[in-house]
């Protein structure tokens, strides 16, 4: 079989993956790889790396809107060129991208209103959608007089309305406080065994990463590489309660040590 050949199985297949800014040779910034890493169907996977190691990179070549420079980066088999977010993936985005002049029905509907399906089905897609979300009750409202965390509800609904297959968030939670975060991983994690997506999760938190995930991807500092991939024990039914299991301590712990010299590397890169 070509060594290049993805398990068509797998949902996510990255194979000597990089990628390398800018045309001219002495100016290029090599930002990530080479990455080697299969989603498997239905998992949650979190990847936590020191700051600029090329996570937002790896990011855009999932969500097939940024293409990688060498290697092989496929979902559900088909090449992620860089062209475009394919069909079946779904991008919650860091900063908080609800539209301020649409209500929250309305900038839920945003998405497939321009998939141009009809009204009705629109109608009902965004009706269970706010109500698998909380926001209900909230469907007039406008995103300037909602709180942090419904805002960034809203921008998951937005995303689940489309029935992603596939759902990949990059820091959805940064701008939460730690109360909020909780609350909102506990969300994220019904979405995901309810709607049994594959997930993907970029964050700056070990402790978002350990409680949240199935498997942790540890990246090095730039250009990113895995480094160690540390799976988690808690089974599908897990909530923001596995925080206070000694076992917690230990993943965040071997998260923290993989992380420590890379971080370090980081930081003297920046200042040196
Ligand atoms: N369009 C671009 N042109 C040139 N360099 C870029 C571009 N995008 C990213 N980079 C560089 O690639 C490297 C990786 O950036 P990236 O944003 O992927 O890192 P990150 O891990 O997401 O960072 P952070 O932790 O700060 O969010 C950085 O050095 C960044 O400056």
């Amino acid at each position: 079989m070509n060594a290049m050949a993805i398990d068509a199985a797998v949902h996510v297949g990255l194979r000597g993956v990089t990628r390398v800014f800018g045309d001219d040779p002495k100016n290029q910034v090599k930002a990530l790889g080479p990455i080697d890493l299969d989603l498997r169907r239905g998992e949650f996977f979190a990847v936590v790396g020191p700051s600029g190691c090329g996570k937002s990179t790896l990011f855009d070549i999932v969500a097939g809107l940024s293409p990688a420079t060498e290697g092989a980066a496929t979902f559900e088999g088909r090449s992620l060129d860089g062209g475009d977010v394919p069909e079946g993936v779904g991008v919650v985005f860091q900063e908080d991208a609800s539209f301020a002049w649409l209500n929250v029905a309305d900038n839920v509907a945003f998405g497939i209103r321009r998939a141009g399906l009809g009204e009705s089905v629109i109608k009902s897609r965004v009706d269970d959608t706010l109500a698998f979300m909380g926001l209900k009750d909230f469907a007039a409202a406008y995103p300037a007089q909602l709180s942090g965390g419904m805002r960034q509800r809203v921008c998951i609904a937005r995303t689940l309305v489309q029935r992603p297959r596939l759902i990949l968030l990059d820091e959805p939670f940064g701008a939460l406080d730690q109360q909020t975060r909780l609350i909102m991983g506990e969300e994220l994690l019904k979405l995901w065994r309810e709607t049994g997506a594959t997930v993907l999760l970029i964050t700056h938190a070990l402790d978002e990463a350990a409680m949240l995930a199935d498997r942790v991807g540890v990246m090095s500092a730039r250009p990113g590489r895995i480094i160690d991939i540390v799976e988690t024990p808690w089974g599908r039914d897990r909530d923001s309660r596995v925080v206070s299991d000694p076992r917690f301590g230990e993943i965040t712990a071997r998260l923290w040590t993989r992380l420590r010299s890379e971080s370090m590397s980081a930081l003297s890169h920046k200042v040196g």
